[in-house]
């Protein structure tokens, strides 16, 4: 099996994850844990920032921070020079909180909320990306209210159809993000924009979908919006200074899955912008992944349980945590891979399949994997788990949410501690009338 990033195999026996060793991690912050590679997380952002250089065009990578957000994330963000995506007050106070510049986030969302936008007014935010019509009127008259001009992109449905699983295709025309390109709605949003006091127009977004492999569906969406770009200037005068092309870079969870190189998508997205603005300025383009940043820095450590036999079918191994850590094979059948960490240097033995410990049958995080025999005890490393794991990670059955440490040249950090079971009750409240009484004489 391909490790990913700075993990390897080491003396012994055990997998090592940014020089540190992944048994050791496990006894020392307990499991479920999530590990991440911080180097690997690193190399990402610098791959989008490299590539894009080498075209020559005038850029911005935002992280989309949905995939994972915490206050250590922020800063590695901030670090490297990226701008943030950010969808709720959530991720917007965690960003904040952080210290991250207001400037260079931006505050997309389908449903924001009154609130939501006051509160990105308040904070100084770089851009709102509109989704539809009832926020174009709501943030005019917010920004009214607060006396400010806030800039804006407007966010297109292109009609792309991304190759990807439906509940994770975002481009396609029946969705419920985004103006429509092919129905008006666009061109009426533009002229509203325009026509707004209060509202800067700087420029058009589109994000076709997540977990992608090939560059076919962005050399699309580029088609798109670049028809847009010319469309707009012709018939509003409006030249659009920047361009968001959105996110969605595969990443290998399987062995056969064999997402492009981030070179290639970005070579690719610049030939075909050189293509669409030949002869005419071109806007800066943006992107904004989320998953390609974290996706494959990410290992989930599960300590191994109890054990179930059906005889001539298969082998559960239960470990210690579940959907409640990792919902996306329940949600979208994602399928993932796993070592033995401790027994990382043996040869496959027996086909086990990995259920969770909760109380469904479809919590089962991995069906058929060949591993060397497993005991109760052994630890398992669940692998490219840094997107959308801790994210949409939820207290089911009651479960605590695991600890999240960052790891890095023979160093471990603890970024998120693990929830206690204090936790769980901090937001309960028992009213009044079911209060234990005195008993009556
Ligand atoms: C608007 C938007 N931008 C960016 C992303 C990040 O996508 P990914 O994590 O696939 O790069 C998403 C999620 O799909 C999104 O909805
Ligand atoms: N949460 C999804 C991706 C959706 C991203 C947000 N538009 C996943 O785990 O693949």
């Amino acid at each position: 099996m391909q490790l990913r990033g700075t993990s390897r195999i080491n003396e012994q026996g055990h997998l090592e994850i940014g020089g540190v060793d992944s048994v050791d991690l496990s006894r020392r912050f307990g499991t479920p844990l999530y590990v991440m590679d911080e180097q690997m997380i690193r190399e990402r952002m610098r791959a989008f920032i490299n590539a894009f250089r080498k075209t020559g065009l005038s850029f911005q990578v935002a992280y989309a921070s949905k995939a994972f957000s915490t206050l250590a994330m922020c800063r590695l963000v901030e670090e490297e020079g990226l701008y943030l995506d950010v969808v709720s007050d959530g991720e917007l106070y965690t960003a904040l909180k952080a210290n991250f510049p207001p400037e260079r986030i931006y505050f997309h969302g389908n449903n924001k909320t009154p609130e939501e936008l006051e509160m990105g007014l308040k904070a100084g935010i770089g851009w709102f990306v509109v989704d539809n019509f009832t926020e174009l009127s709501l943030l005019n008259s917010l920004a009214q209210r607060e006396g400010i001009t806030v800039r804006i992109l407007l966010r297109t449905t292109p009609g792309v159809e991304a190759h990807t699983h439906d509940y994770i295709q975002t481009g396609q025309e029946d969705s419920k993000f985004g103006f429509d390109l092919g129905n008006g709605q666009v061109k009426r949003a533009i002229q509203q924009s325009l026509q707004s006091e209060r509202l800067q127009l700087d420029g058009f977004h589109c994000h076709i979908g997540s977990q992608i492999f090939g560059a076919e569906g962005f050399r699309l969406a580029v088609q798109k919006m670049a028809a847009l770009t010319r469309e707009s200037r012709a018939v509003f005068g409006f030249h659009p200074r920047i361009l968001n092309l959105g996110g969605g870079f595969g990443i290998r969870y399987q062995a056969s899955d064999r997402p492009i190189p981030i070179e290639e998508y970005v070579s690719a997205i610049a030939e075909e912008i050189r293509a669409g603005f030949s002869g005419e300025t071109c806007p800066e383009i943006w992107l904004e992944p989320g998953r390609s940043i974290v996706g494959e820095a990410g290992t989930t450590l599960y300590r191994v349980g109890s054990t179930k036999e059906v005889p001539g079918i298969r082998k559960y191994v239960a470990v210690d945590g579940g959907m409640n850590d990792n919902p996306r094979p329940a949600l979208y059948q994602a399928t993932y891979e796993a070592i033995v960490a401790n027994r990382a240097a043996e040869t496959p033995q027996e086909r086990i399949s990995v259920a969770g410990k909760l109380c469904e049958s479809g919590d089962m995080l991995i069906w058929d994997l060949d591993v060397p025999k497993v005991e109760t005890g052994d630890v398992l490393a669940v692998l490219s788990t840094g997107a959308y794991n801790y994210s949409m990670a939820n207290n089911y059955n009651r479960l605590r949410r695991p600890a999240v440490v960052f790891v890095r040249d023979g160093q471990a950090d603890l970024v998120v501690q693990r929830e206690r079971l204090d936790d769980l009750l901090q937001n309960d409240r028992i009213p009044e009338r079911m209060m234990a009484v005195e008993p009556v004489e």
